[in-house]
């Protein structure tokens, strides 16, 4: 078998640039570079971690891959077929095979929906919820550990984990091959943090589901991910297996995000501050 056959996902060179308005009295245009030159591949049924402060493109790169945003520049490649040279009619079909989770299961959830409907939209968007598809959505249920009778409620009478697994068991309605998790337990407490991370490793084998999951927090990556990409200012700094990132970080923002000291102010004892080089400082 090739190698290159086992590609779930190759981004190669992706830009994006905004556009927005010029500062106060300034007629000209400001372009921000939120994704600058970003390559990667992932491989079926394995994790990429990508990781980085606010700020550093990662939900930029999240948003291209699944045509939220479409790219300035570069391309990506679903099971080696570009998707900007998709129709719209090939691109919708495609478009089921990868699907994102998103940080805020408050936000993302549909509050007026209950839980049957919000898993069975993307099966009726797709013509997929034909007879039978009350069950499929239990199936979803059980599969993310929420009951059945969980379908009839509403988001607001869950827990934010119990939200996240509806967000989960509604992205994977379609049965993708790829997750886009754009920081899905961040909004979690921590011990809810671990339930999450298990059942997506769980899914994962389960499914042979291959995962993007970004996050800003290393640790929180550090058991789910193979490899790892650190981004910063919209480049790849450093990307290695996970054991190379945890135990040899090459570069200096790698090993500044791995550093934590306490803070000073006794006020947030017991909360970590990362300390982080100065822009010019992080270049190697
Ligand atoms: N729609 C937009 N219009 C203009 N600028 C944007 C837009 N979306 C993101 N940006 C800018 O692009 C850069 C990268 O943002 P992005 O949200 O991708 O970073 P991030 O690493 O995911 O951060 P966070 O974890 O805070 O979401 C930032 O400078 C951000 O202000």
């Amino acid at each position: 078998m090739n190698p290159s056959d086992d590609v779930v996902l190759r981004v190669s060179g992706l830009v994006k640039d905004f556009h927005g308005a010029g500062g106060l009295g300034r007629r000209e245009a400001r372009t921000t570079r939120a994704v600058d030159d970003v390559s990667f591949e992932i491989r079926e049924g394995r994790t990429l971690g990508l990781v980085g402060e606010s700020g550093s493109g990662k939900s930029t790169v999240a948003r291209c891959i699944v045509r939220l945003l479409r790219p300035t520049a570069g391309t990506v490649e679903f099971r080696g077929r570009d998707l900007a040279a998709l129709s719209k009619r090939h691109l919708r079909h495609a478009r089921q095979d990868l699907q994102m989770v998103f940080q805020d299961p408050y936000a993302s959830l549909d509050p007026r929906l209950t839980v049957n409907e919000i898993i069975a939209e993307p099966l009726r968007i797709h013509g997929r919820y034909r007879r039978g598809g009350t069950e499929r959505v239990r199936e979803l249920l059980d599969m993310v550990g929420l009951k059945p009778e969980h379908a009839n409620r509403y988001p607001h009478e869950f827990s934010g984990g119990q939200r996240q697994r509806v967000g989960i068991a509604r992205a994977l309605a379609l049965e993708p091959q790829l997750l886009v998790l754009d920081e899905p337990v961040s909004a979690l407490d921590v011990s809810i943090q671990a339930q999450v991370i298990n059942l997506l490793r769980e899914l994962q084998e389960r499914l042979d589901l291959t995962y993007l999951f970004i996050a800003h927090d290393l640790d929180v990556v550090r058991h789910i991910s193979d490899d790892i990409a650190v981004m910063r200012g919209g480049r790849i700094v450093e990307a290695a297996d996970r054991k190379q990132i945890f135990d040899q970080p090459q570069h200096r923002y790698t090993q500044a995000l791995l550093s934590a000291v306490p803070i000073k102010d006794p006020s947030q004892r017991g909360t970590k501050q990362r300390i982080l080089p100065d822009e010019e400082d992080a270049d190697r």
